[in-house]
């Protein structure tokens, strides 16, 4: 079964056919969709099942792959404990996010903001092939929402994100608060920091209102949990609220980036992200997922975690929630534990 998927995977690859492939969190089953020609869509299909494809700026960035063909495959997953390898940044990289950091503690003492996510690209060269890459990012994160599109018109992606945009089905649409950053290989007595807790508790209170905001109802806020993601921790609250089909887009838009990605008030920490991230994230903090308008179900999930293949490049993306607490060399090393999730996957 692994065969079959790895080898329509390359054909897919081959016939440069635009296709999202997508693995669930916990669910054994990998679906494909994808078209049979290479049609750029900017917009959805009214029955048929689409992939969403959103960039961090999503207002002019959105794309679908139609799903004229979808196939489903098992996948028993191979255990091997891949090497640890460690992400060192370049010196001057380092210092230089460092000081954006500290540029950003200041600001943030000083004005009338509270966060901004700040991150960076670390691109290294191409060695290993895709199809090794997803084999890897199958076997090695079977609780991540493991996905790999690639469209001959706007490249290709692979990721393995903790965090659910929306999940919507039978009338009940659920999302969840994700924020805060310690090691998993740390003494799990340590506890919970102030900055990760207040970080997180902004992300949550964002959500909440927005959601009400849409839907005129107050979502369920569950308790706030530590969860996995590869070898790091996360804090994590889930919320629901019921909400019509047709409301999703607008749930989404008013979500979208959250804080968790971006930051508050939004539209100060976006100005502030344009201004001092020296790069442009592309698809990363946007969203990828699938949309089924005939069953009435939507799954996006934030892109986190996740890297961009070129020609003769690979690119991975990481950043971290700065708040006034934030000391510049931990939001370094933060990066290059959140960068080690793809960077294990790649050698
Ligand atoms: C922006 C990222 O993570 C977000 C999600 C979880 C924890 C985060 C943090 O602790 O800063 C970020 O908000 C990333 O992985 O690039």
């Amino acid at each position: 079964m692994r065969e079959r998927l790895l080898t329509y995977t390359q054909q897919l690859l081959q016939q440069n056919l635009p296709f999202l492939l997508l693995r669930k969190s916990g669910e054994s089953n990998v679906e494909i969709l994808h078209q049979k020609s290479q049609k750029l869509h900017k917009t959805p299909h009214d029955t048929m099942s689409c992939a969403v494809l959103s960039k961090f700026l999503s207002f002019e960035n959105q794309f679908y792959i139609i799903g004229e063909v979808r196939k489903s495959f098992s996948w028993g997953i191979q255990r091997r404990t891949l090497d640890g390898v460690a992400v060192n940044l370049p010196e001057n990289v380092k210092i230089e996010h460092q000081n954006r950091v500290q540029s950003a503690v200041t600001s943030l003492k000083n004005e009338a903001f509270k966060k901004v996510v700040l991150s960076l690209k670390h691109t290294v060269a191409k060695s290993t092939d895709p199809l090794k890459i997803l084999t890897n990012l199958l076997d090695e994160y079977p609780q991540a929402n493991c996905y790999f599109f690639h469209h001959p018109s706007i490249g290709t992606w692979l990721g393995a994100t903790p965090e659910t945009l929306v999940s919507y089905k039978d009338g009940l649409l659920k999302t969840m608060s994700l924020a805060g950053t310690k090691s998993a290989l740390a003494d799990p007595q340590i506890p919970w920091g102030i900055k990760e807790k207040n970080e997180q508790q902004l992300v949550t209170d964002f959500i909440s209102k927005a959601l009400e905001k849409v839907t005129g109802k107050k979502p369920d806020v569950g308790d706030v949990e530590t969860i996995q993601a590869g070898s790091l921790l996360h804090l994590k609250t889930s919320l629901e609220v019921p909400v019509d089909y047709g409301k999703i887009n607008e749930v989404v838009n008013e979500l979208h980036p959250t804080p968790a990605v971006c930051g508050l008030p939004r539209q100060a920490a976006l100005d502030y992200i344009r201004n001092h991230e020296n790069y442009n994230r592309s698809f990363y903090t946007g969203y990828i997922g699938v949309q089924n308008p005939v069953e009435r179900r939507a799954d996006y999930y934030v892109n986190l975690r996740c890297l961009e293949i070129d020609k003769s490049n690979i690119h991975l993306y990481a950043g971290g929630g700065i708040t006034e607490l934030s000391v510049p060399q931990d939001e370094v090393q933060e990066i290059e534990n959140k960068l080690m999730t793809m960077a294990r996957i790649i050698t």
